[in-house]
């Protein structure tokens, strides 16, 4: 990347922790006082939020960059990350700032809580999380259902071509909207329908160069009109629609019998609302549902529209999956998580969508909850750290094939499935995606439904397939494609 092409200047430095700032950035030519692979690399951080090898073999596994005037710490490859997440779990345990979203939640809600308040809503959102999924309908049992929505639905299609993005979302935000609100929702209805765009929209945002350029100028954007302006409203109309649904909860509240995730919230409200220490009120409970929403849909989703991507465009594979599909499950049961252990072959796709589709590549910032030693640096209570997933999950160490979907990377000699240690999507540690479990049996059942009912169709053909993600930010969503599901049967 060349940036004397860019017309902004953005400046940012680069320093070894132990030294003094050694590097200084700037986009106009002439005025980068680096070599111009290390520009290039810089580049690459400033516009696409990825972090080039380069920069970890000149300055090893633990760095700090300049987003504009904040220290950000950043942990490269699987082994520096584990000794920070896991060896010190407790003090990499807060979480960092993200500055387009901070005045958002300011600290509320399960992604943006810290110390106590993070606590405990992490406790409650895991145990009522698993309580609606033992009662009479299990979370498995709410996943099926919605598999078999999907089914009829795409069968109406009559193997029309469809961008499958909307469905994908539909499915993955209906099994939110049953935990939390106890509801799910037709795929026509207008409630769901305005969720899903305004979802997407902040989901395109949040993983856009404008927020990248907000961590960098955050005290300048703020005061003009621009994609935040916009992200905000959205955000405030999300909000609304799980108020009301909050108020609508309120007023049909049975203490005998909580219903869902909100009833649970509001009976523990009501238990202690005498104490004003609780984290049991309104804002949190906004704020905790909004967080499983952003949270839980879109990266499911966008898992899943990669994952129909990379089958379209590695055929064999396909037919693989389904070879095994039929053997193992057959025609006319529904899938279920018993089947995983005895489909290897489908087991190592799901892994390798997941790993090749790097969909979180820096993480979402931690922060240490204390002043902390680590690998001989001193790190101040307060700071930023990024754990780069993406490190992990292309290591050629690891992954024979780093830059190609191959589903080898997680079989043994014998064709067993087997997982290296360095597959972290999900993150590690005290902050460990909440929904891994959830997420993990989403892909499963939708994947292994639909291709036991479906075959697919692309109109493209394989090597024309585009697998470049729409964006490059803090996340990566899928590009817009089509494909035609004909019933195999
Ligand atoms: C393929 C799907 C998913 C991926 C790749 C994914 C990935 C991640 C990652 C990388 C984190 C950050 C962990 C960290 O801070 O180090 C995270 C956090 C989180 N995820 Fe997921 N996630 C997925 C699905 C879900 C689902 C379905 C839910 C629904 C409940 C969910 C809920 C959460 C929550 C609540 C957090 C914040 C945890 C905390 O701050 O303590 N995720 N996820």
């Amino acid at each position: 990347m060349n940036l004397s092409r860019r017309k902004w200047s953005p400046v940012l430095f680069l320093r070894h922790l132990r030294t003094m700032p050694s590097v200084i950035l700037k986009s106009k030519a002439g005025r980068a006082q680096v070599k111009s692979t290390e520009a290039d690399a810089w580049g690459q951080v400033i516009y696409t939020w990825t972090l080039p090898p380069q920069l970890r073999e000149k300055y090893g596994d633990v760095f700090t960059i300049y987003l504009g005037s904040r220290p950000t710490v950043i942990l490269w490859g699987y082994e520096a990350m584990k000794e920070a997440l896991v060896d010190q779990a407790e003090a990499f345990s807060g979480r960092g700032h993200i500055a387009i979203i901070d005045p958002v939640f300011q600290g509320t809600g399960v992604v943006f809580a810290n110390g106590k308040s993070w606590k405990v809503l992490w406790r409650f959102s895991v145990t009522t999380m698993k309580d609606f999924g033992m009662g009479k309908r299990s979370i498995e049992e709410r996943i099926k259902e919605e598999a078999q929505c999907l089914v009829e639905e795409l069968q109406k299609s009559q193997g029309a071509y469809l961008d499958p993005h909307f469905l994908f979302n539909a499915i993955t935000a209906n099994i939110i909207c049953s935990i939390v609100f106890g509801e799910r929702f037709n795929y026509q209805d207008p409630r769901l329908l305005q969720l899903l765009h305004l979802l997407n929209e902040i989901f395109i945002i949040l993983c856009s160069f404008y927020t990248q350029m907000f961590e960098i100028f955050p005290g300048i954007l703020k005061h003009f009109p621009g994609a935040h302006t916009h992200l905000y409203s959205m955000i405030e109309e999300v909000k609304d629609f799980i108020t009301e649904n909050m108020e609508r909860h309120q007023k049909m509240l049975d203490p005998s019998g909580p219903k869902d995730f909100i009833d649970s919230f509001l009976l523990h409200m009501d238990k202690e609302r005498l104490d004003p220490e609780s984290e049991f009120h309104q804002k949190n409970l906004v704020h905790t549902v909004l967080s499983l929403f952003f949270a839980g849909t879109e990266t499911s989703s966008s898992t899943l529209c990669f994952g129909f991507l990379f089958l379209l465009k590695n055929p064999g594979v396909l037919e693989k999956v389904q070879a095994e599909i039929d053997r193992v499950i057959g025609a006319h049961r529904l899938p279920t998580l018993e089947d995983r252990a005895k489909m290897p072959y489908t087991d190592a796709v799901i892994h390798e969508i997941q790993r090749f589709s790097d969909l979180v590549p820096v993480g979402v910032p931690h922060s240490v909850i204390k002043d902390t030693h680590f690998r001989g640096y001193y790190l101040p209570k307060g700071i930023t750290v990024y754990p780069v997933l993406s490190s992990a999950l292309q290591d050629p160490r690891h992954f024979e094939k780093p830059n190609t979907f191959y589903p080898g990377h997680f079989l043994d000699a014998q064709g067993n499935f087997r997982k290296p240690e360095v597959f972290i999507p999900f993150s590690m540690g005290k902050r460990l995606c909440l929904g891994e479990s959830l997420a993990r049996s989403e892909l499963f059942l939708f994947l292994t439904t639909l291709l036991q009912n479906f075959s697919l169709g692309s109109p493209k053909a394989p090597e024309d397939i585009d697998l470049m993600p729409r964006k490059n930010g803090l996340g990566r969503p899928p590009p817009l494609f089509q494909v035609r599901f004909l019933p195999r049967r």
